[in-house]
């Protein structure tokens, strides 16, 4: 079932109430349904003119659902039962939501790591499709990944033609290059961009290779279009967009739990969504995916939205709930502040309960997230300090092999510097380091960003942090692992409220790999791409921790102590 269900209480209902009749009005829905570019003003006109065709996938992709199963029974019959996704971001997350939830394989390779690299591409390689996902066929990520598979393979006597899939913008210098080279290549929709693209190719084509029902993410979607393209106050996207950006004062950290939902690891997805389409002109809704223990309501700039199993949805339990059918959304009535729970600020908090199928939910979002761009007046569709932190990187990399800076101290196995404002004071142990960081925290609107280059396989334990870092502090934390972020919350960071702190962790890797055709290696690529991003964030003044692992096991452990303990 595909339905939707979404309640609200608190600030959120109030905010649906004050918004919504006003959507309505100006016809928010249908015009969006109708890839009209001039919801979010005349600057953003150019982008959005081409970044709407995202409306009408769950019709206008049907057509490569033919081509992906017989793609499948293809690969199959060449012995192939492993499925790899090279891509970053909006070119990846996609197919990890949905092949978790179908209970089907794939590796999703976002690291460029050496480690992590190497381990991919040395397992089961005669077992392995690669599917190498770009929209712009520029991204240097997935490109190193690409050429390490493509040597793999000739090393391994296997055509990479046969094992390779490309899927890229049409015109892009990766369709070109592909094609040239005797590679398949499936082109996506170019007028989508990669944050929304979960119903186009980059989303359909490696999930359907490794087994989802994709055709079935279209129906659900299908389903759905009409509800959420009507001019009426039940549309749940309308809704969902007033709850995430109309709340006064604005409430800007979404906290993301999940509660149940049957899709798993959605967080993930919708984090880059909305913190690559928000976080810009110093503005935006910053997402913060708890574990389902989180406490729902312990900030006041907090508007938490449990992520529920669809169907579970409150039966009416405050009697406040206006006629609901099951695919549109019912508004609570703010109860009495007692009906929502106390968070420690005597805040009576804000709640959005959202239920419903995986394909109805990316198009739920998706719609939801061009609402709140429109409420905060910015343009959600393009990401313009992206490209800061890749250029900055690329700085770095034609440096490589120059000296790194000296660290500030070292402690034990781990080198310890500092950007972004003179905050260090005399700490001169890591604890104390971590606790210099923290006291330039705003209480009211701060947030922490934990930013991990290392093996979120081998290393996953350390997410662990971010759990006792919001004990600690009571401030929201946001866990990304490196390079990966880069391409989901790390807009939000450089072009966002200018109120994030920010730890970035590092490694020397076991054994660095080349980049086959390229002057660097991934450890020469991954150690520029941490510092052009600590660079850019220091440039937008804000405090970065760099924490470097000499000695990865006892490093680790030593970054865990100083995180978990927060210097208390
Ligand atoms: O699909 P591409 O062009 O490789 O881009 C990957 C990701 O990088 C970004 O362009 C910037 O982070 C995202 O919007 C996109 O999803």
């Amino acid at each position: 079932m595909s339905s939707l269900e979404v309640t609200a209480r608190g600030a959120a209902a109030d905010a649906i109430s004050t918004h919504v009749p006003v959507l309505v009005d100006d016809r928010v829905a249908s015009r969006i349904f109708a890839q009209d570019a001039d919801l979010w003003g005349a600057a953003a006109h150019e982008e959005a003119s081409k970044r709407l065709s995202w409306v009408g996938l769950s019709r206008t992709s049907r057509p490569l659902l033919g081509e992906i199963a017989a793609l499948r029974e293809e690969l199959r019959g060449d012995g192939v039962s492993r499925i790899v996704l090279c891509g970053m971001g909006g070119s990846s997350l996609a197919p990890e939501v949905i092949c978790a939830t179908a209970g089907v394989d794939i590796v999703v390779l976002d690291s460029s790591s050496p480690d992590v690299v190497r381990r991919a591409v040395s397992t089961d390689l005669k077992k392995s499709a690669v599917v190498v996902s770009s929209k712009s066929g520029s991204t240097v990520e997935t490109d190193s990944q690409r050429r390490a598979f493509e040597s793999a393979f000739t090393q391994a006597g296997i055509d990479p033609t046969t094992r390779i899939i490309v899927v890229t913008d049409p015109g892009s210098p990766l369709d070109a290059e592909a094609r040239a080279a005797g590679y398949r290549v499936i082109n996506a929709d170019p007028d989508v961009g990669g944050r929304y693209s979960a119903l186009t190719a980059f989303g359909l084509v490696p999930s359907g290779l490794a087994g989802a029902d994709v055709g079935a993410l279209l129906d659900d979607a299908e389903l759905v279009a009409d509800l959420l393209a009507a001019d009426e106050e039940g549309n749940p996207a309308l809704r969902l967009g007033a709850a995430m950006a109309g709340t006064k004062p604005l409430r800007d950290k979404l906290v993301l739990v999940d509660a149940g939902t049957e899709n798993v690891g959605f967080g993930a997805w919708a984090e880059q969504l909305i913190a690559e389409s928000t976080g810009k002109d110093g503005k935006g809704i910053l997402p913060v995916v708890a574990d389902g223990e989180a406490p729902t309501h312990t900030y006041a700039d907090a508007n938490v939205v449990r992520l529920i199993a669809t169907g579970d949805g409150d039966e009416g339990d405050d009697g406040d709930l206006t006629e609901r059918h099951p695919d549109s959304i019912a508004a609570e009535q703010p109860g009495p502040a007692d009906e929502t729970p106390e968070d420690h600020t005597g805040d009576s908090g804000s709640l959005v309960t959202v239920g419903g199928s995986l394909g109805a939910q990316f198009l739920l979002w998706e719609v939801a997230t061009a609402v709140a761009g429109r409420l905060l007046g910015i343009n959600p569709f393009d990401q313009p300090d992206v490209e800061s932190a890749k250029k900055a990187a690329r700085g770095l990399l034609d440096q490589a092999g120059s000296s790194v800076e000296e660290p500030a101290f070292v402690d034990g196995s781990v080198e310890v510097r500092t950007l972004g404002g003179d905050w260090l004071g005399g700490a001169s142990s890591l604890p104390s380091a971590v606790s210099a960081l923290l006291g330039e925290l705003d209480e009211s609107s701060g947030y922490v960003a934990v930013m991990a280059y290392l093996d979120r396989e081998t290393d996953a334990e350390l997410e662990q942090v971010a759990r006792s870092l919001f004990d600690h502090t009571g401030r929201p934390v946001t866990f990304g692992w490196g390079p990966r972020f880069l391409h989901s919350t790390g807009q939000y960071h450089k072009g966002g409220p200018a109120n994030g702190v920010f730890i970035q962790i590092t490694a020397e890797p076991s054994e660095d790999l080349a980049v086959p055709g390229r002057e660097f290696t991934f450890g020469e690529f991954i150690a520029a791409q941490a510092g052009g991003d600590a660079q850019v964030l220091a440039e937008h003044g804000r405090p970065v921790l760099r924490l470097h692992l000499t000695d990865h096991g006892r490093g680790l452990g030593q970054v865990q102590s100083a995180l978990s303990t927060s210097g208390a």
